[in-house]
């Protein structure tokens, strides 16, 4: 999908939408689009983020600042980068970190590839850091080569799972009220304790909401509200939309958030980003074999079990031959998960052929990739010893390929043997393929299962 014209709106980049929705749908987008970009005369509307990670983490109870904390082995701070540079039209993008953090985000940037990323120091305060990011981002600074934005979003880079049509909503909001916020119903009953640490009244729990991010302003309204408000605000201040309130008199708009819009604050919001994320890759499962044509192939066998095996989860195959063209293009529509089907050999060549082709694409950059080298074998005729010794190349792969974010796992199938003896071999396989592309354990990487 071609990048639109510099500035301008164009559907979100191709990627795993981390929600596990597919972004906006196209017709909302582009309604939404059109209300948040156009000025009078046509013009479009320059927007920017600021992303405070300023942030010690003190309530993860680590000693990482959880924006920097690994979900498969990438600092999470890196999954909000890239759920935001999905989005084309947020021109910049304004990272706010501690000076001693510096070095580690620049080295995330890098590794990452993330693009329009600009770093400022952060503050003591997240007011504080959301204060410099916005300071970066105003015309009055000397040599700073990022544009002062019309509309600005903020939003917490430890929130991951933001989408672009909740972005859109806040956006196209703050343009016609001056600041929008994302709302969610409130789990817990809000309570206010007397002085003694007694009861002294609660909320009305329908009654009021959590204030959740993004958040979007209007520029001059939120930079105007940080340059007026008191130390006491960017000190203990927790809300964006009441400094536009207090100090511009703007009544922000507030936007139904999807549940995805939490903030990850402690270890078990790790865990349950790690989980999300993992269901997400492994929604689809590539079998490949040395020929598509021969339905009684036995990889096309596997296949029917995979898709009778596994709900919601997309099952697709092709062949390596061909030059790998439709391979390539189910590697560029992000396909993490890939059988290799091997028949009647123990040696490693079709595998390796497909491992060449993930190495030179950048598919496993971002997430790791899983590759299962299923091999059909007839025990009886050659001795396992001989089979053996081929198999255990996989030790010595799977150690290269880790290297790129592709974990490789042996699975072995006795081959031919009785019809049902073998559906329920594929079954078996389907349940271990089916556990290795959930799980993604780099522990098992170049072990044989035996199904
Ligand atoms: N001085 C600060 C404090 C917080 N933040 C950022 O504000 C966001 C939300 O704040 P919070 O969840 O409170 O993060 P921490 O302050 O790191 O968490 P804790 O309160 O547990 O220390 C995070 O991305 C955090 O990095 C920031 O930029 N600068
Ligand atoms: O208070 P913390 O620093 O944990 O997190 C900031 C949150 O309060 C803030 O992100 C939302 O409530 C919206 O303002």
């Amino acid at each position: 999908m071609e990048p639109g014209p510099p500035g301008s709106f164009g559907p979100a980049e191709p990627g795993p939408c981390l929600s596990g929705q597919r972004g906006a749908d196209h017709a909302a987008s582009a309604s939404l689009q059109s209300a948040a970009r156009t000025k009078p005369g046509g013009h479009s509307l320059a927007v920017a983020a600021v992303l405070p990670a300023g942030g010690c983490g003190e309530r993860m109870g680590v000693p990482t600042p959880k924006q920097f904390c690994p979900i498969l082995e990438r600092p999470l701070i890196s999954y909000t980068l890239q759920a935001l540079e999905r989005v084309y039209w947020i021109k910049d993008i304004v990272v706010a970190v501690t000076g001693e953090n510096m070095e580690v985000m620049k080295s995330i940037i890098q590794k990452y590839q993330h693009k329009r990323i600009s770093l400022v120091e952060a503050g003591v305060t997240r007011h504080r850091s959301i204060f410099s990011g916005l300071k970066a981002l105003a015309e009055d600074q000397l040599n700073s080569k990022l544009s002062k934005p019309e509309v600005v979003i903020i939003h917490d880079a430890v929130r991951p799972f933001v989408e672009e049509d909740v972005l859109l909503k806040v956006v196209t909001a703050a343009k016609e009220h001056g600041a929008a916020g994302a709302i969610r119903p409130l789990v817990s009953t809000v309570i206010s304790p007397s002085a003694d640490g007694c009861l002294d009244h609660s909320l009305e729990r329908a009654r009021h909401r959590a204030s959740e991010m993004p958040q979007a302003f209007l520029f001059d309204v939120i930079y105007e509200a940080y340059q007026q408000c008191t130390d006491y605000d960017l000190e203990f201040g927790t809300e964006c939309l009441q400094l536009a309130l207090k100090y511009c008199r703007t009544k922000a708009k507030l936007v139904e958030g999807s549940p995805d819009l939490w903030k990850v604050t402690y270890k078990r919001d790790l865990y349950a980003a790690e989980s999300i994320i993992k269901e997400i890759i492994s929604q689809e499962i590539c079998v490949v074999m040395d020929s598509k044509e021969d339905n009684k192939h036995v990889g096309h066998l596997l296949e029917e079990v995979l898709k009778s095996e596994l709900n919601h989860v997309k099952v697709t195959s092709e062949a390596l031959c061909l030059a790998g063209r439709h391979l390539q293009q189910i590697i560029l529509d992000q396909c993490y998960n890939f059988v290799c089907v091997n028949v009647m050999t123990s040696d490693f060549q079709e595998t390796q052929k497909l491992l060449s082709m993930l190495e030179e694409s950048n598919l496993s950059i971002l997430y790791p990739v899983v590759v299962v080298s299923v091999h059909f074998l007839d025990f009886k005729l050659v001795p396992p010893s001989q089979k053996m010794e081929n198999l255990m190349q996989i030790k010595e792969f799977s150690k290269k390929v880790k290297e790129r974010n592709i974990l490789l796992y042996g699975l072995l199938i006795s081959y031919p043997q009785a019809d049902k003896q073998l559906q329920e071999s594929l079954r078996q396989g389907a349940i271990i393929i089916a556990s290795l592309v959930k799980e993604r354990n780099s522990g098992l990487i170049g072990q044989l299962l035996i199904a």
